[in-house]
């Protein structure tokens, strides 16, 4: 966060040489931790130099999390932080008396929410709206969410449906590798950003176990595939094909060991993301069985030789061919 002005060292909180302002002395020079400050609102005065302030301080104590009134302000680690995910801490927040004594989290709104359809006499549906800039953390607060509503919505399932819950649970979860997959690219701000937005909704019972989900896309940047701006790449799906087909795959797929494609750029580097049977797997529970697979696969494959095609200036527009 420090930047270099004339060849000194600043903080984004003070603006070149000149002193930090009156108000933001006064409130830094208090008592009080501000890492310990978990709701934005206490900051006093509120401007963008003591908010920011106080969520670096946070940050620095590994502190990811902060409410501001209604909104959960959510700061990437950019690192796995221990913990911070398990199923323990989904159990602390999903029987907690009083959600708000806990420290803010993405799970306080996952189960207040959560809380809200339960505790009406009617159910009203609820809704999350994750934003924020490339890399933010967008895709993976809204997996975080999801995983804790397959975990909660199915605790209070009876023996008998436990077994339905847990495959629809399943398959809630294994749509997000078939969208990161066809969806999400290596991009110069982000290594899997999703190049489409998406809204997706979740479907409880009366008894508030999940029993369906929906997943609509938006805007998804087709221009990709023919496309890519230096140093960005492909869809992931092209680079799972071309790295991870067997060789019958590669037979009749029509992609052998190696070979280079235009619309293929930079697939030397290796992502974590570029892992086909996972997509496979994933695309079988979701109920994609291996012959439209297959089918999918050769069109993908199909495409990448169309990226091959190189057209030549005809110097006689008349000539007959
Ligand atoms: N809570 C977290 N804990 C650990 N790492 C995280 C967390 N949130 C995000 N990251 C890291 O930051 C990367 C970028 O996050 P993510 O893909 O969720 O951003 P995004 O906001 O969805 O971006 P885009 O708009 O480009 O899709 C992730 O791949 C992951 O490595």
């Amino acid at each position: 966060m420090l930047q270099q002005v004339n060849g000194q060292e600043t903080s984004p909180l003070s603006c070149g040489n000149d002193p930090l302002s009156e108000d933001l002395q006064v409130f830094l020079g208090s008592d009080f931790q501000l890492a310990e400050l978990d709701d934005l609102t206490k900051v006093n005065p509120v401007t963008p130099a003591t908010v920011l302030r106080c969520l670096q301080e946070r940050y620095q104590v590994d502190v990811f999390y902060t409410t501001a009134g209604c909104t959960l302000v959510a700061l990437n680690p950019f690192k796995p932080v221990p913990h911070l995910y398990c199923p323990e801490l989904m159990r602390d927040y999903h029987i907690a008396p009083q959600l708000q004594k806990l420290k803010p989290h993405i799970f306080t709104v996952g189960e207040q929410s959560y809380r809200n359809v339960k505790s009406l006499l009617e159910p009203v549906d609820q809704s999350i709206i994750v934003s924020g800039e490339s890399g933010a953390g967008k895709t993976w607060t809204s997996r975080c969410l999801m995983k804790f509503y397959a975990t909660v919505a199915n605790s209070s399932a009876s023996q008998e449906t436990h077994e339905t819950v847990e495959r629809i649970e399943k398959r809630v979860l294994d749509s997000n590798p078939v969208m990161e997959a066809f969806g999400n690219a290596c991009t110069l701000r982000n290594s899997n950003s999703s190049r489409f937005g998406k809204y997706i909704q979740l479907q409880l019972n009366r008894a508030q176990q999940m029993t369906g989900a929906s997943v609509q896309t938006y805007l998804l940047e087709k221009t990709r595939v023919a496309y890519q701006a230096p140093l960005e790449r492909n869809f992931h799906i092209f680079y799972q094909i071309t790295k991870g087909a067997s060789s019958s795959e590669r037979l009749e797929w029509h992609l052998p060991e190696g070979a280079a494609f235009h619309w293929l750029p930079n697939s030397d580097r290796t992502l974590e993301e570029d892992c086909f049977e996972v997509t496979k797997d994933a695309m079988l529970h979701l109920g994609i069985d291996h012959s439209t697979q297959n089918n999918i696969f050769k069109i993908l494959s199909g495409l990448l030789h169309l990226g091959n095609i190189h057209f030549d200036d005809s110097e006689d527009e008349s000539q007959v061919l």
